[in-house]
């Protein structure tokens, strides 16, 4: 663990991170598991390989039944698949998301990771999965600035690349979902700090969660 940075009382140390597509969470995420010594989970990855199972099928991952389904089936190797990101991923894990069967189905393995401490990042981690995570980071960024990041994070990747405009689009529909849909919406905890991503780069960003970490924890 790093200097200084330790569970307020004698719970294991858990960071609960939420927030907008390509906002910076993950990366984010990352490092400070790093920083704190811990594991970290990208909670994404589980809805991105649930929706792939259910195309997988030929099914329909707004089908409730058939998206419950794939989240009970789900296996570790999924979340090593190589098709997990990409516009057809982003929105089968959308829809996937939205059925409630299939957070109910992933809950009890998200919050078994978090058991000895973690930083879990996603849309409802700090509102449902992980409430009383010691620290709870909302990070957000402008429109603009994260379609920016998408695209030139798929370009980076090859292959078939949307323009920057359909991202643009893509990524408002999304999110607009994610924040408007019954089960656990995103939207940032009553106790969370807003850390606004647009004008820092990701050092920047994980100083400031750092700086942010030692005022929670009042060391
Ligand atoms: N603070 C930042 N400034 C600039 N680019 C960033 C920053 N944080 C992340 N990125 C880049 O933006 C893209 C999306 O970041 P990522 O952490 O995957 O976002 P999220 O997990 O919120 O979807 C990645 O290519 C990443 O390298
Ligand atoms: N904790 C989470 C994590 C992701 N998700 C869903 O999964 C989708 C993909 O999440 P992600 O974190 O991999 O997406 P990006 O932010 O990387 O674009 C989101 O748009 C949400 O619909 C969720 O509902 N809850």
């Amino acid at each position: 663990m790093s200097d200084g940075l330790h569970s307020l009382d004698d719970r294991p140390l858990t960071v609960a991170i939420d927030g907008p597509a390509a906002s910076g969470k993950g990366t984010l995420a990352k490092r400070l598991a790093v920083l704190l010594g811990v594991p970290h989970l990208d909670t994404g990855l589980l809805y991105r390989a649930v929706g792939r199972r259910v195309l997988d099928d030929g099914a329909d991952p707004a089908d409730a039944e058939a998206a419950t389904a794939a989240a009970v089936a789900l296996v570790p190797a999924d979340l090593g698949r190589s098709d997990l990101r990409g516009p057809v991923a982003d929105a089968a894990a959308a829809k996937v998301a939205s059925v409630p069967g299939v957070r109910a189905a992933l809950l009890e393995f998200q919050r078994r990771f978090a058991q000895s401490g973690a930083v879990l990042d996603g849309r409802d981690i700090g509102t449902v999965v992980l409430p009383d995570a010691q620290v709870k980071l909302f990070v957000t960024a402008g429109l603009d600035v994260r379609a920016r990041r998408r695209h030139q994070e798929l370009m980076a990747r090859g292959g078939n690349v949307p323009d920057f405009e359909m991202i643009r689009a893509e990524m408002a529909a999304r999110d607009e979902a994610d924040r408007t849909r019954a089960a656990a919406p995103l939207r940032p905890a009553d106790d969370a700090a807003i850390l606004d991503t647009s004008s820092l780069d990701a050092s920047e960003a994980l100083a400031r969660a750092e700086a942010i970490i030692r005022w929670k924890l009042g060391v």
